[in-house]
Order: structure tokens, then sequence, then C-alpha cells
């Protein structure tokens, strides 16, 4: 699945932040997006999934526009977003909030549930075998009847990615989702970012842990008040004098 960004733009009463930036995401591929707190980089990837309308630009996945798309939509056309802040349902356990993120066809019809139970039964019980593979394959067993609400900061965003994957995105926009996780954590989580990816989802990854990035992607892009300033291999991006002169006071070392 091939994800074009297309010169999207955003401003809030006149100030722009997100000034015309173009990104391309080949299929399979994975990207990580950085740049100093403000930069427009989360904006950007609500403008991406539909969760926010862009002023400008488009966005095209698989040759398709999808850019006027609700976020409901953009997600059945198989690409979804994460949450700096995961936006799990706390009051849930986590193999009900997998359960809850399954697209369904029939379920959601009330009418099908009352006049085609069979139906509803069969699809719910092939989403309760999907809901069992994510759980080991995120090894969340012995959580999965706890709460969410109640999980680590790190066993939120597993289930953040465990809810993405559930939707059966083919490109899924993570937002940090090293941030807050300790470190024996994010190499298990990078482990299995790498090992979908291996699988053909592609990723785009906005992170400020930027070791545990660049040991992830193949190319990293640099926003700086709302432009694009840069774009390359994780080497050649963080020796850019440019990209480290955006950063001054924003801790790249
Ligand atoms: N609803 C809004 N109204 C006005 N300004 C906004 C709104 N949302 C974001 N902004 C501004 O847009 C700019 C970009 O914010 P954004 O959160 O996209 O940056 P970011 O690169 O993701 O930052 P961080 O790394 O800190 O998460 C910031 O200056 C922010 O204050």
């Amino acid at each position: 699945m091939i994800l074009n960004i297309n010169d999207v733009s955003k401003a809030y009463s006149g100030l722009v932040v997100v000034d015309k930036v173009s990104i391309r995401l080949d299929d399979g591929e994975m990207i990580g997006v950085i740049g100093p707190n403000g930069a427009g980089k989360s904006t950007l990837f609500s403008l991406v999934t539909g969760f926010l309308e862009a002023n400008d630009g488009d966005v095209v996945l698989d040759g398709r526009s999808i850019g006027r798309q609700s976020a409901a939509e953009r997600a059945r056309h198989g690409m979804v977003r994460t949450f700096q802040v995961p936006r799990e349902f706390a009051n849930m356990t986590v193999r009900e909030n997998l359960m809850a993120a399954a697209p369904r066809q029939s379920g959601e019809n009330l009418i099908n549930a009352f006049f085609r139970p069979r139906l509803v039964a069969a699809q719910e019980k092939e989403i309760g075998a999907r809901v069992d593979e994510t759980i080991a394959f995120l090894k969340l067993e012995r959580v999965a009847d706890s709460l969410a609400g109640q999980l680590s900061g790190g066993q939120k965003k597993l289930l953040e990615l465990g809810r993405a994957l559930m939707t059966g995105a083919r490109v899924i926009l993570l937002d940090e989702p090293f941030a807050g996780v300790n470190p024996v954590l994010i190499e298990e989580l990078s482990s299995k970012i790498r090992e979908l990816n291996a699988r053909g989802i592609g990723f785009l990854i906005i992170e400020h842990d930027l070791g545990a990035l660049s040991r992830l992607v193949s190319k990293l892009y640099v926003m700086d008040r709302g432009r694009l300033i840069a774009s390359g291999t994780p080497q050649e991006v963080l020796a850019d004098p440019l990209v480290r002169e955006a950063y001054i006071g924003g801790g790249l070392a």
C-alpha cells in the first residue's frame, strides 16, 4: 500500500502550523518523522488520518484520493494512527478493548444482530480468535483480563499498537510510541514493529528518542515550524547542520 501526502497544509487563525508537507511512504516502508516540539508533527498525522481537516493538499492511498474522507473511512481503506497519549477505554479489559477495535461487517447493524444471530456469532468468534493472536503476539496474556486503565505506560502503548492491528490496517502512523516506555520495553516494541513491517505493514513514526527511531527506520523526515527541512537516511539527517540548528535547545546532543 503506497501513501502519498501531497502538499498538505493547516493554519489556525492565520498561523500556519503545517506548511505544504509532502511525504511518500512506499509499500511496506518504515519512515520516521522528527522535529522540535511544536514543529507540527502530530498535526500532520491528524491531517493524514482525517482527525483534522486540511486547508490544502491531498492524501492519496493506493492511487485513491482520501483527503476529504472521515477518519473512519480512511481506517476502512487501511490506514490508522495511534496517539501520543493512548486512547484506550480505561474501564474495559485489554481483551474488550481489542474486540472493540475490530471492524464489523454485520454486528453493528442491530437488525442483523436480531435476525441473523448466527452470522453475528460467527463473526464475533473470528474476531475473538484474532484478539487471542494479537494478545499472544504482543505478550499481553498476563493482563488480558485486566482493566486497560490499570496498565503501565508501556503496556498501554502495546495495547494501542494492538488496537491499530485489530483494524487490519496496512499503514499505521505511530505518534511517539516510545514516550514514557522503559528501555527494555522499547526494544520489545521495536522488535514487534519490525516484525509487523516484515509482514508488509508500512509505518510512519513520530519519535523523540532518535537513537531507537534511527535503529528502526530507513529514512527520516525533519519538520521545523510546520515545514519539512530535511530528509534522508538517519545518518545523513542527524549530521545535517540545518537539522542540528533546528534542535538547538530542543535536546539533540
Ligand atoms: N487546536 C489548535 N489551535 C491552535 N494551535 C494549535 C492547535 N493544535 C496545535 N496547535 C499549534 O500547532 C503547532 C504544532 O503542534 P503539534 O502538536 O502538531 O506539534 P508537534 O511537532 O507534534 O509537537 P510535539 O513534539 O511537542 O508533540 C504548535 O505550535 C501548536 O501550538
